[in-house]
C-alpha cells in the first residue's frame, strides 16, 4: 500500500519505518527541514533501540522515503497517518494547532479519496473537528480515523510489532477493510483489532495512560507509607502483583512520572473532564501526588545532612524520564536539578542518551562528565534518577573511594539493600528501610 505520514517524531517515524518492514511503501513528510535532511542522509533524529537498523534496510530497499512536500506525498499515497504532537496547553487541555493546521492543508491538497489515520493522541471530537476543517474545503470523498497509538518510547518499534492489540475508531465499512489489510501483518488471535466508533478509540487512549499514571501513582503512596510504617514496598509489589487481576506491571515505586504523555495525557483528560462537566477527582489527586514525588528525594537529603546542603556537592546518575531513551521531556531529574540549583548547590551528572538534551536547558551550569564514575569525585551523596542497565552493577570500592561520603538517594531502587549494607553505604531509596553505615 502507498502510505504518506505526516509528522516524523517518535510515533510517526517508528510507524513509517515498520510499515515499510512489512513491504509498503512509504513516504515520510515534517516540516523540520534540518529533521528530513537528516533522515535523507540516513540519519535517524531520534534514539530509539532497533530502530536505525530497519530504518537504513527499508531505505535501502526503496520503500522508505522523505520529504518537506506535503502535496508530493498526499498524491503519492491513499493512506495518511497524522502523528503530530499534541502538547500541553496553558490551561492543561491538548494544543491542537499542529492537527488543525494539517487538516487544512489536506483540504486544500487532497484530489482523491483519502483515508486519514489520526495516530496523535487527541481529546474526543477532534476526529469530528478534523472532518470538518477538510469538508470545509473540499468535496473529495474521504474518511478520518482515529487510531491510536500505544507504543513506550525506549520499545517502540517492539510495540509497533507486536501490538497487544490495534484500536480503529470509524464507522466506514471501506475503511475498517482497508486498515483490516493494512494491519493484518501485525495482528493474531491474540492481537486484536478492536473497532468501535471514533470518540470511544480517542478516550481509550487517555484512559490506558492515565490509568497506567493512577497505577504508578497509587505504588508510589504506597511506597511512602512503607517507608513510615516501616514496610518493604519491594514485597508489598511482589505480594500484590501475584494477583492476576492487579498484574505485576507499572507498579514499580520511584520519583514519579515523566515523559512526553503520561503527564499531558493526565493534565488533558481532567481539562476535558471539567469542560464536559465532569469533575475527574482521581486524576486530580494523581497530578498532585506526582508532583510532590518528583521532589520527593530532596528531604531525604536535606534531612541527611540537617539542612546544611549550600556547601555540598551532589553527583547525578540518569537525566532521561527513564531508561533507554534520551527524552528528557518532564523527567523527575529536571525538578530534582531545579531544586538542587535553587539552593545553590554544585552538580556533576551523567546520562548514557540524554546528556545532550539536558546542556541545551542548563548549558554550564551543571557539569556533564563522561561517564558514571567521573560524576563522583569529590561529591557528598550521589541521586539517582534513572534506572539505567549499566547503573545495577557498579564497581561499589571504586565508587566509594571516589566520593567524598558513601551516601546514595535512590529514585528508582536499582541496589539491593543487603549489598549496600556490606558494601558500607548510607542508602536511601524509595519505600523501603534506611541502610545505615
Ligand atoms: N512519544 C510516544 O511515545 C508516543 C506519543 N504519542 C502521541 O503521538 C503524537 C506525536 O508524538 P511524538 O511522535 O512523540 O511527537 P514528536 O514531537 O516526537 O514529533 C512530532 C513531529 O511532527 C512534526 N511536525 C509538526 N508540525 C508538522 C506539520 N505541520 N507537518 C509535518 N510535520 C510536522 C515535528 O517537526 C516533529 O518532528 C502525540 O500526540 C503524542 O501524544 C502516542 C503514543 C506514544
Ligand atoms: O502515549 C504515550 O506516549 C505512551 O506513554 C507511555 O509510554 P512512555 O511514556 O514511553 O513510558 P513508560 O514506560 O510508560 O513510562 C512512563 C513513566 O512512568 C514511570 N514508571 C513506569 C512504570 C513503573 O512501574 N513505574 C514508573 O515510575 C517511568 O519511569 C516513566 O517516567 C505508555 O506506556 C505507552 O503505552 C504510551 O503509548
Amino acid at each position: 500500500m502507498n502510505i504518506a505520514v505526516i509528522g516524523t517524531g517518535y510515533v510517526g517515524l517508528v510507524t513509517g519505518t515498520c510499515l515499510a518492514e512489512v513491504g509498503n511503501n512509504v513516504i515520510c513528510v515534517d516540516i523540520d527541514e534540518a529533521k528530513v535532511a537528516q533522515m535523507k542522509n540516513g540519519k535517524v533524529p531520534i534514539f530509539e533501540p532497533n530502530l536505525e537498523e530497519l530504518f537504513l534496510k527499508n531505505i535501502k530497499a526503496n520503500r522508505l522515503h522523505f520529504t518537506t512536500h506535503l502535496k508530493t506525498a498526499l498524491d503519492k499515497s491513499q493512506i495518511i497517518f497524522l502523528a503530530l504532537p499534541t502538547p500541553q496547553d496553558e490551561d492543561g487541555s491538548a494544543d491542537l494547532k499542529y492537527v488543525e493546521s494539517v487538516a487544512h492543508e489536506l483540504g486544500d491538497l487532497i484530489t482523491d479519496y483519502k483515508i486519514i489515520i489520526n495516530k496523535s493522541t487527541v481529546p474526543v471530537g477532534t476526529s469530528e473537528i478534523v472532518k470538518n476543517i477538510i469538508k470545509r474545503k473540499t468535496s473529495v470523498a474521504f474518511d478520518v480515523i482515529s487510531n491510536p497509538e500505544f507504543l513506550r518510547e525506549g520499545f517502540a518499534v517492539q510495540d509497533f510489532m507486536t501490538p497487544e492489540r490495534i484500536i480503529i475508531g470509524t464507522k466506514s465499512k471501506k475503511a475498517i477493510d482497508i486498515l483490516n489489510k493494512l494491519y493484518s501483518p501485525f495482528i493474531t488471535l491474540k492481537r486484536p483489532v478492536i473497532v468501535m466508533d471514533e470518540k470511544s478509540a480517542e478516550l481509550t487512549k487517555y484512559a490506558a495512560n492515565t490509568f497506567l499514571a493512577t497505577k504508578i501513582t497509587f505504588m508510589n503512596e504506597v511506597a511512602n507509607l512503607c517507608e513510615i510504617i516501616g514496610a518493604n514496598v519491594d514485597d508489598v509489589r511482589k505480594g500484590i502483583g501475584s494477583d492476576s487481576r492487579i498484574g505485576n506491571k507499572f507498579l514499580f515505586p520511584g520519583i514519579g512520572f515523566g515523559g512526553s504523555c503520561f503527564p499531558k495525557d493526565v493534565n488533558a483528560l481532567v481539562h476535558s473532564s471539567d469542560t464536559a462537566g465532569y469533575n475527574f477527582q482521581i486524576l486530580k489527586s494523581v497530578l498532585n501526588v506526582n508532583q510532590s514525588q518528583k521532589k520527593s528525594l530532596i528531604p531525604k537529603f536535606k534531612k541527611y545532612f540537617n539542612n546544611h546542603i549550600s556547601s555540598k556537592k551532589v553527583g547525578i546518575w540518569g537525566l532521561a524520564f527513564k531508561p533507554n531513551t534520551d527524552d528528557i521531556r518532564e523527567a523527575p531529574a529536571i525538578d530534582v536539578i531545579n531544586e538542587l540549583l535553587l539552593e545553590g548547590i554544585e552538580i556533576t551528572a551523567y546520562d548514557p542518551e540524554a546528556m545532550p538534551n539536558m546542556k541545551r536547558i542548563y548549558g554550564d551550569k551543571i557539569t556533564f562528565c563522561n561517564n558514571a564514575y567521573d560524576v563522583l569525585k569529590d561529591v557528598d551523596c550521589l541521586l539517582i534518577n534513572t534506572e539505567w542497565r549499566e547503573f545495577y552493577s557498579p564497581d561499589f570500592d571504586k565508587m566509594k573511594k571516589l566520593m567524598k561520603q558513601p551516601v546514595i538517594f535512590d529514585g528508582r531502587n536499582i541496589f539491593d539493600m543487603e549489598v549496600m549494607k556490606i558494601n558500607g553505604f548510607h542508602y536511601e531509596s524509595v519505600g523501603r528501610k534506611i541502610v545505615t553505615k
